[in-house]
């Protein structure tokens, strides 16, 4: 069995003692019983510990997902929590380690939903690159539980994805990622029926035959820019997902 204490997340970056405040040296065990306690600053939870990431300055938790902007894995260099990250100037390796590590969710407006207001009250977010994205890299695969599309088709999930749309309608297939799921459900839709929505796509959605599966992997469809918003086109010839009201 794993001790609680191991489900908390320290980054992989060696703690920075210099920059430990002098009020913070406490001796190991003391910090160890901290460590044990750790709660989220946000939420005040102590639960889901294997999601509840340390800052490498001040010790104290906070769940990956309560901070915003949402973090999607623990962090390769040092984190700092936001009020520790306010006068903390990085070194420049450690600005090259952020920088390769990976993307990240930022918090999305509102707006975003506005054709739907029943749904205001879902936090919905984008998903944008945190560094240069070449044409053709594969970003993420869609994950998700698979199941049959008629055992869904009464689903109030908004973000299923066809897998596979067989000639045999109760033989077709989708990825539901309501409960288990990846980066892929943050990615926003474009609107398809104008031209500048048309212009804002860069990625897209392929299927691939992987050791006899069908798996949906998202892909850049040109060079993206640091700081892009991902863009793709919604189950675009499948099922008509409609599209005209996305912002
Ligand atoms: C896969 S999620 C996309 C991520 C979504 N922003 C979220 O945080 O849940 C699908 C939901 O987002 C909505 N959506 C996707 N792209 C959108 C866009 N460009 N504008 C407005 N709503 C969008 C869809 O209608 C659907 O409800």
């Amino acid at each position: 069995m794993v001790s609680t204490m191991a489900l908390r997340k320290r980054t992989l970056a060696p703690k920075p003692i210099s920059e430990e405040p002098k009020s913070k040296k406490r001796s190991e065990s003391k910090k160890e019983e901290d460590y044990c306690d750790a709660c989220c600053e946000n939420c005040g939870s102590g639960n889901r510990a294997s999601e509840l990431l340390l800052c490498d300055k001040c010790d104290r938790g906070f769940h990956l997902f309560c901070l915003r902007p949402i973090l999607v894995a623990v962090p390769k260099g040092s984190w700092f929590c936001p009020s520790c990250s306010k006068d903390y100037k990085p070194t420049d390796s450690q600005k090259k380690r952020r920088r390769n590590s990976g993307l990240v969710m930022s918090k999305k407006s509102r707006k975003l939903l506005p054709y739907n207001p029943s749904e205001d009250y879902i936090r919905r977010f984008t998903v944008e690159a945190d560094k240069y994205i070449r044409d053709l890299t594969i970003i993420t695969e869609y994950v998700g539980d698979v199941d049959y599309l008629r055992n869904r088709e009464n689903d109030d999930g908004d973000s299923m994805m066809t897998l596979l749309s067989a000639a045999d309608p109760s033989k077709s297939l989708v990825i539901c990622p309501d409960k288990r799921s990846n980066i892929a459900r943050f990615i926003n839709g474009i609107n398809n029926h104008t031209s500048d929505g048309k212009k804002k796509q860069n990625v897209k959605c392929v299927r691939f035959n992987v050791n006899g599966e069908c798996r949906v992997l998202l892909i850049a469809s040109r060079d993206i820019r640091k700081g892009e918003r991902l863009y793709y086109d919604y189950n675009g010839y499948e099922n008509e997902y409609p599209t005209e009201h996305f912002v």
